[in-house]
């Protein structure tokens, strides 16, 4: 079997997705026509033309843009629907996936209306495809810790819904340090804990998200290797990253594949899983980031099971469920 097949046929969990970067051009073309929004673009090649990016700010940009043409609750079950069917087609039996309250409800679009979506398409994937997906809430960085809280609590009523906390958005500027006693709060509520770390920032930031957000998983962490203390507390701890080639590739935070350290991190003995971060954006779902790596830095079988196995081993599955899907995946 070639190892294409390989990567098609193993099952695979998906650990770091941001369901508003899953927005393909056509759904956002159809949505602007259904709620006569103004897009910037006279179709769906030039939304298409216009992702090229130059670092992780002028992504958010359109990111943030292209999100607001999503309204109600049906454009809402759309967007996961879509999401969940790709993910059926690459073969991804669990995915956890992020979403940002705050670039709606900043928008007046409350809580009811996109969880009653996105719960809704969840359910449908499990029912249809057998798909397991747990929701992450992820707090925007650039705004303020109080921001934070006040999400927190706007999300009371669907904390059962909800597995981890997360932190994205512009990392430069924003350490995880300003946002300490929010997620202090969260995991006192009993949330799993994850934040972006050492996408663009610096090594410190990584250290920051450990020791004063205690998280259970870093998502990026590609520049932990300018530590070595560091990494060799990620080995230890194993500690997972959540690392997405196309994304490093796409934001220039690497310059081209071959350059990309994730094979490195994984022979240091480290936890590291592939995913694909904001796919429609980055020219890519989960298995054409394991075919990227493929191409660039020749992946053999074994790094590609073991890669996968270690999505389900930095889930936040149960011990016995990931133990099934491991087995599986070396023997699939
Ligand atoms: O890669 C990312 N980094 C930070 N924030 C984000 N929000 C969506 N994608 C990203
Ligand atoms: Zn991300």
């Amino acid at each position: 079997m070639s190892l294409s097949s390989i990567i098609n046929n193993i099952p695979k969990a998906e650990l770091h997705l941001h369901i508003e970067g899953s927005l393909t051009p056509e759904l956002m073309w159809r949505l602007a026509k259904k709620h006569s929004v103004t897009l910037p673009y006279a179709n769906v090649e030039e939304i298409e033309a216009a992702y090229n990016f130059e670092d992780l700010q002028s992504f958010l940009d359109l990111y943030y843009a292209g999100a607001g043409v999503l309204r109600d609750e049906e454009d809402f079950f759309t967007l996961m629907w879509e999401y969940l069917s790709r993910c059926f087609d690459d073969n991804i039996v669990h995915t956890e996936i992020m979403f940002d309250p705050q670039t709606h409800t900043e928008r007046g679009i409350s809580f009811d209306v996109f969880m009653a979506g996105f719960l809704r398409a969840m359910t449908k994937a499990k029912e249809e495809y057998g798909i397991s997906s747990y929701l992450i809430m992820s707090f925007l960085r650039h705004l303020s810790e109080d921001d934070a809280f006040k999400t927190l609590e706007e999300a009371k009523p669907y904390y059962e819904h909800i597995t981890a906390v997360g932190l994205d958005s512009s990392e430069l500027g924003h350490p995880p340090s300003k946002f300490e006693r929010v997620f202090k709060h969260a995991k006192s509520l009993g949330f799993k804990i994850v934040a972006h770390a050492g996408e663009e920032g610096p090594a410190s930031y990584i250290w920051e998200a450990i020791e004063l957000l205690d998280v259970d998983r870093i998502d990026h962490g590609v520049r932990c290797q300018e530590d070595d203390a560091l990494m060799a507390h990620l080995k230890e701890k194993q500690i997972p990253l959540t690392v997405c080639p196309l994304s490093n590739l796409k934001l220039c935070v690497i310059d081209d594949m071959k350059e990309h350290n994730i094979i490195e991190l994984l022979n240091a003995g480290l936890l590291v899983t592939v995913n694909s971060d904001d796919p429609t954006y980055f020219g890519g779902f989960l298995n054409d980031n394991f075919n990227a790596l493929h191409q660039s830095l020749n992946l053999d079988e074994h790094t590609v099971r073991t890669l996968a196995a270690n999505s389900f081993k930095a889930s936040f599955l149960p011990e016995n469920v990931k133990a099934d899907f491991i087995d599986k995946v070396f023997n699939a």
